[in-house]
């Protein structure tokens, strides 16, 4: 298998390249479960981000969710989770259907209730761990959108090359991507 080597945040790690199309490979980026990576990632974000006021952090599930973890505590925040599927145990969930401009597949996103009421009106950063086309960003603005918060920042520790241009997005690296070997 073909690899490619990351340096990110003072670290070093090989990301197996994957291929998603016959012409289109791409570094699979994992960093859930790789809690130095996470932890150094989160220190090196928080430090880009600089002193922004804010309220709260929000995270799609499932890869950000330890990034934004950590962030989190650094910060000193609380942080909610867009989930993908409304759970029996939620109170009140709020259900967007979002449609990326890419594909033409729907999603569903959901915010427990107990969550909207935590960010709504308040000043919050929107964490993921790879930014690509930056359809899953504009899907999660979406939703905080409808629950009334007020997206004023956005970070990831990688742009993927090819996709979003960035603008916006607190980022730390830049991750290539690759022609599929045929
Ligand atoms: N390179 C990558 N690795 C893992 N998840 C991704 N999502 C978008 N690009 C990705």
């Amino acid at each position: 298998m073909d690899f490619y080597e990351l340096h990110l945040a003072g670290l070093v790690r090989r990301l197996p390249k994957v291929a998603i199309s016959k012409n289109l490979s791409i570094a699979s980026f994992v960093m859930m479960g790789d809690t130095e990576l996470v932890e150094r990632c989160a220190e090196k974000l928080t430090e880009r981000l600089g002193d922004i006021s804010l309220d709260a952090l929000v995270c799609p599930e499932a890869k950000a969710i330890p990034l934004t973890h950590a962030m989190a505590r650094i910060m000193k925040l609380n942080y909610v989770v867009i989930r993908k599927s409304v759970k029996g145990y939620m109170v009140g969930p709020l259900v967007e259907t979002v449609r990326s401009i890419t594909t033409t597949e729907e999603q569903t996103l959901v915010m427990d209730g107990s969550d909207v009421a935590k960010i709504r009106g308040r000043k919050v950063c929107l964490v993921d761990d790879v930014v690509s086309t930056g359809a899953s960003l504009r899907s999660a603005r979406q939703i905080l959108d409808r629950a009334g918060a007020i997206t004023v920042a956005q970070a990831a520790p990688l742009l993927e090359e090819g996709g979003h241009d960035g603008e916006g997005v607190t980022f730390l690296e830049t991750l290539p991507v690759f022609p599929t070997e045929k």
